[in-house]
């Protein structure tokens, strides 16, 4: 009797998957595997005269042993959760704390105003009581553009949010709601399309657009006039009245000295519940009070670091404070919309359990991502990373931290669970109670001060406050932080999908994110805090070692070049590297390759792919082993040297070239840039076709064939059939350009000759 009260008291249960057993037998196994296999390798070394291919085969394979031993550390204990928002809503609404979210926007060309207007709204809507909702936009991009369709976003919400909680509505971002896309839509949809246009029609629409009809909607009337706005670039004063609030800000950017990089802090509040200039809107028949949502641009100069996304988000974190400090924090990219009206209570059923609060530092939801194809070819999904390794982690500390959709303890931010570091002033403490007005004057000051350029000098923040500075993957490194100082964290996955972001959706965007995430990867690998040292000793060493594969991905290259020109060598001039099917090691190769990529498959359908998903995801790991990865490698090192500054390149979320949108519904490779990035692939597959067609004719000359050689290449030309296709057989803009496949096959040539010395 007594356990089944608890459970049903309980907020949220966890159970372990099914395979742990299993997988915890089958890890043995495969450990004695390897261990045959470099004592294999140990006894070459010293018996055969082939040091230097049997050195190469080692070096190979111990990077691939590490690699495996991280993602066996993340199939220790992997679990599964399931949280009851209902017994949560069962609450007396006071109970439930004030949410402060975030979301970063940083070039209104790269992420259109209207997408960071759609989640604003997405979440300004939750199903929460909206007078506890303060929504804070961080525009790194210091843009009026973005600004001003911050305040339309503000005026809809109005009509908006009232709509969406009468009648239910599911997808509260107006974009998906008004879109066919919508299962949810509702005749009462036609009807808020047709009330609203009354209220506001801004003179310029009738001016810009005659063909104004009656059928107009007051969303697609907003979405009109922002990105007019946008397309022409400026906002003008006469879309608005002297008596606007807004009319004096917009002098600010006709200032000559005006530039995203060289700018003050600029900090407008368009609702502020707390205060009494807006009128309460009825929402549900009851007077509730709007959410608050603060556009804020913290200063600029080029003089002074400003450490990217990190340190918008710390800039945020410091103005919530003052504002409204609230003790939950979400984190949002502006291309995450809500897609889940009752997130925030899948959040809380953790965030508020008193048996785990005190170190549960953050909620991270899964990352997924709209419109991307039917079998994922550039693997956007990236599956292992945000679905496969974050249930591993559960059962360790806790998920990495994701960047986006993540509910923060606003505690966490401030030092460990037991040692609370306070910062220089009382007001930015995470227990500080902010009972001000908003727009009071002193609070409006203090805002505007500690989101100044200079503010963080010589303090904690970045360091031991606040997201960490130091690495392009902030958020990789914040979580890792957050975990070493003993904070836990939870992977939330409710069956309806929380968040729905955008994934780029051709080649060479895909392989330069991942660019810029190997670089911030290895900037941790290589820091005093490296997850190696520093990170077994302070989570343990199956968390440790698990956020080493992350760290240490771009290793992976070492294998791929090893394994992707040696045996290819080995069957162009009939020398075997690998036993012949005679020899009993033979079969320790198939058995390695075969089962720790068949465990990869498993664990990829486990978790909700598809065989033909997984194909897909298998073969981006072998291309960014050669694009992304590699690339990054040099960058870091010229960093590292001082010989060049990277910074973080924003990823462009505008798909606006329709055939290159029909390629990606058609699941076709999109090369279509004269890249150095796709030039060691093409030249590998070249090397690889060739190798192929040679060890067939050999199969025929040769007494005993090399048979592993030979499917080896075999895997990789099938592997690499999206890119012959690109450099022969099409002729639409995405193939392969010319010049990268002359030059890629002249020095496939020279590579080949150069083969020649290893192996003899
Ligand atoms: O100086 C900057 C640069 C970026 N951003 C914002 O950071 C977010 C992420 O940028 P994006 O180009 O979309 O990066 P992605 O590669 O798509 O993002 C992944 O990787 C990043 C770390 O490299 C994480 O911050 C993200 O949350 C994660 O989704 C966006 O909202 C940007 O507006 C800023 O606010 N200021
Ligand atoms: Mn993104």
């Amino acid at each position: 009797m007594e356990p089944e009260r608890k459970r049903s008291a309980a907020l949220h249960t966890c159970h372990p998957c099914r395979r742990t057993i299993p997988y915890r037998i089958y890890a043995i196994i495969h450990t004695c595997g390897i261990i045959s296999l470099m004592y294999n390798h140990a006894h070459s070394l010293a018996t055969a005269d082939t040091t230097l291919t049997t050195s190469l085969l080692l070096i190979a394979d111990v990077v691939l042993a590490f690699m495996w031993a991280t993602t066996t550390c993340l199939r220790f204990n992997p679990i599964h959760r399931t949280e009851y928002p209902n017994k949560y809503v069962a609450k007396p609404k006071e109970d439930f704390p004030e949410l402060d979210v975030f979301i970063c926007t940083a070039n209104p060309y790269k992420e259109p105003p209207m997408m960071v207007v759609n989640t604003a709204l997405s979440v300004m809507a939750y199903d929460y009581p909206s007078d506890k909702i303060s929504v804070y936009v961080s525009d790194d991009g210091g843009s009026s553009l973005t600004l001003f369709a911050l305040m339309e976003a503000a005026k809809f919400s109005e009509h908006w949010l009232p709509f969406c909680k009468k009648n239910n509505v599911e997808d509260r971002s107006p974009e998906v709601y008004f879109s066919s896309k919508s299962q949810y839509w509702t005749d009462e949809a036609e009807n808020i399309k047709r009330n609203y246009k009354h209220n506001i029609v801004h003179e310029y629409v009738d001016i810009q657009n005659n063909r104004y009809t009656l059928k107009q909607t007051m969303y697609e009337d907003m979405k009109k006039r922002v990105e007019h706005v946008v397309n022409s670039g400026n906002v003008d004063t006469h879309h608005f009245t002297k008596s606007d609030q807004f009319y004096d800000v917009l002098d600010l950017w006709t200032n000559n000295n005006f530039t995203h990089h060289d700018h003050p802090t600029i900090i407008k509040v368009f609702y502020h519940s707390n205060s009494f200039h807006f009128k309460p809107v009825l929402l549900n028949n009851e007077t509730e009070i709007m959410p608050n949502l603060m556009y804020v641009s913290r200063e600029k100069s080029r003089a002074t670091p400003h450490h990217f996304k990190a340190g918008a988000l710390n800039t945020l974190l410091r103005v919530s404070s003052v504002m409204t400090n609230s003790p939950v924090i979400l984190t949002l990219d502006c291309d995450m919309f809500s897609n889940n009206p009752r997130t925030p209570l899948h959040a809380l059923c953790y965030l508020s359990d008193p048996k785990i609060n005190s170190t549960l530092g953050f909620v991270q939801f899964p990352q997924k991502f709209h419109g991307i194809n039917k079998n994922d070819i550039y693997a956007s999904e990236l599956r292992r990373s945000f679905v496969i390794n974050m249930v591993g982690f559960d059962g360790l500390m806790g998920p990495a931290y994701a960047g986006t959709g993540c509910f923060f303890n606003r505690r966490a931010f401030y030092g460990p669970p037991t040692n609370l570091i306070l910062p220089e002033v009382d007001e930015l403490g995470p227990n500080w109670i902010a009972d001000k007005r908003i727009k009071d004057h002193d609070v409006l000051a203090l805002a505007h001060n500690v989101a100044g350029c200079n503010y963080e000098r010589n303090s904690n923040w970045g360091s031991k406050i606040g997201f960490r500075y130091g690495s392009l993957v902030e958020d990789y490194y914040t979580g890792y932080s957050l975990h070493c100082e003993g904070w836990r964290s939870v992977f939330c996955s409710p069956p309806k999908t929380a968040f729905y972001g955008d994934s780029p959706k051709c080649l060479i965007d895909v392989v330069s994110q991942q660019k810029r995430w190997t670089i911030g990867l290895l900037e941790v690998a290589f820091s005093r805090f490296s997850p190696v040292t520093y990170g077994v000793r302070s989570t343990g060493l199956l968390t440790g070692i698990g956020y080493c594969q992350y760290a240490f991905w771009a290793f992976l290259s070492i294998p791929l070049v090893i394994y992707g020109f040696l045996p290819q060598f080995a069957l162009l001039y009939g020398v075997s590297v690998f036993p012949k099917p005679s020899d009993p090691w033979f079969w320790l190769y198939i058995f390695l390759f075969l089962g720790s990529y068949g465990q990869d498959l498993l664990d990829f359908v486990l978790e909700g792919g598809t065989c033909h998903g997984w194909w897909n995801d298998q073969r981006m790991w072998l291309i960014r082993g050669f694009s992304s990865f590699p690339f990054g490698f040099i960058e870091f090192t010229l960093k590292t040297l001082n010989l060049s500054t990277h910074g973080f390149n924003l990823t462009s979320k505008v798909n606006d070239d329709d055939k290159q949108s029909k390629r990606y519904e058609q699941e076709i490779f999109d090369f279509g840039h004269s890249s150095t990035m796709f030039f060691p692939i093409t030249m590998v597959a070249i090397i690889n076709l060739f190798a192929l067609l040679y060890g067939i004719y050999g199969i025929f000359v040769w007494d005993e064939g090399l048979v592993l050689e030979l499917m080896l290449v075999s895997f990789a030309v099938v592997n690499s059939w999206p890119i012959y296709m690109a450099m022969v057989l099409r002729e639409d803009d995405g193939k392969l350009p010319k010049n990268v496949c002359i030059l890629a096959g002249i020095f496939a040539c020279f590579v080949v000759v150069a083969g020649f010395f290893v192996l003899k």
